[in-house]
């Protein structure tokens, strides 16, 4: 998706995707970080946040979206949305919330790595925890398709997360993004193709791209990549909104979890580096 400021428009894009969804049952989608309001700067974002409300019947965004995975029976995973737990907070929480089937909320992560960087090339530097509260949990959700592991974005660059998600259990990681252009170019397909190989996990990233209200631009090559590191399916860098999609295949996991027994031999690292 290419997001715009206003939810209202980012809703309509986001309806006719679904429209065009394989027919398959039971399905997860991934939609993009920040999905419902890019590029119009952190007060504008902060002015959309709701409350968490996670027990029906669910009001404002949260009720469309939850009514939108209704509708098509799906899992639709939020990729971020501003979300806050007091209704004065300053800041908010960048949260990813999965929708079930049956239009209840299933779960919220709330991004634990904030992107505090500046991109080299140029002048663009990003401050995210200025408006954001970082997450502090670590979190995967059952499903009729697996279990399901969350992270966004930045968090890519963090392998002690994605280690922690399998620890969990997560077989499937979902892994909304906005990655700049520039370090997009150099280390999108690397870091995810990585995470996957690592953890043995699936991983399907939903993406920003192209360029967005504030001039900024992002990467794109929304992905699904296989626990044997495959990109199974992707979206290019063309800034029509755009569905990757595969079939999930879990026996593989098992296969390949067996002959690479890599979690057993975590016990290995785990007794000999003490940070
Ligand atoms: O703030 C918003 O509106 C939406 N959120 C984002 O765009 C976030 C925080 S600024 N972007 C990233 O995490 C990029 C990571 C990245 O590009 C890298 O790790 O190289």
């Amino acid at each position: 998706m290419t997001s715009l400021p206003e939810p209202q428009q980012n809703l309509k894009i986001i309806e006719q995707l679904l429209e065009q969804l394989p027919a398959a049952r039971p399905q997860l989608v991934v939609l993009p970080e920040a999905c419902l309001c890019f590029g119009a700067g952190d007060k504008k974002q902060r002015s959309y946040a709701e409350l968490y409300e996670p027990t029906a019947p669910l009001q404002g965004l949260q009720g469309r979206l939850a009514e939108l995975a209704r509708q098509h029976g799906i899992y639709l995973l939020v990729g971020t949305m501003p979300i806050i737990d007091d209704a004065k907070a300053e800041k908010f929480s960048a949260a990813s919330l999965l929708f079930g089937p049956d239009g209840e909320c299933l779960a919220r992560y709330n991004k634990i790595h904030l992107f505090d960087v500046d991109v080299a090339d140029n002048t663009k530097t990003y401050r995210e925890s200025q408006w954001t509260e970082a997450g502090e949990q670590v979190v995967t959700v059952e499903t009729e398709f697996g279990t399901l592991g969350l992270a966004v974005c930045y968090d890519v660059r963090f392998p002690e997360l994605f280690r922690a998600l399998r620890s969990k259990g997560a077989e499937i990681i979902a892994l909304p993004s906005a990655f700049t252009k520039v370090t997009g170019n150099a280390h999108w397909h690397v870091l995810t193709r990585a995470r996957a190989i690592e953890q043995q996990c699936y991983v399907v990233a939903g993406a920003q791209v192209g360029e967005h209200a504030n001039g900024r631009e992002t990467y794109g090559h929304a992905l699904i990549i296989d626990a044997w590191g495959n990109v199974v399916s992707e979206c290019d860098g063309a800034t029509s909104p755009c569905l990757a999609s595969t079939h999930v295949d879990l026996e593989s996991l098992t296969s390949i979890r067996s002959n690479i027994p890599v979690a057993k031999h975590f016990a290995r690292s785990k007794k000999v580096i003490h940070e």
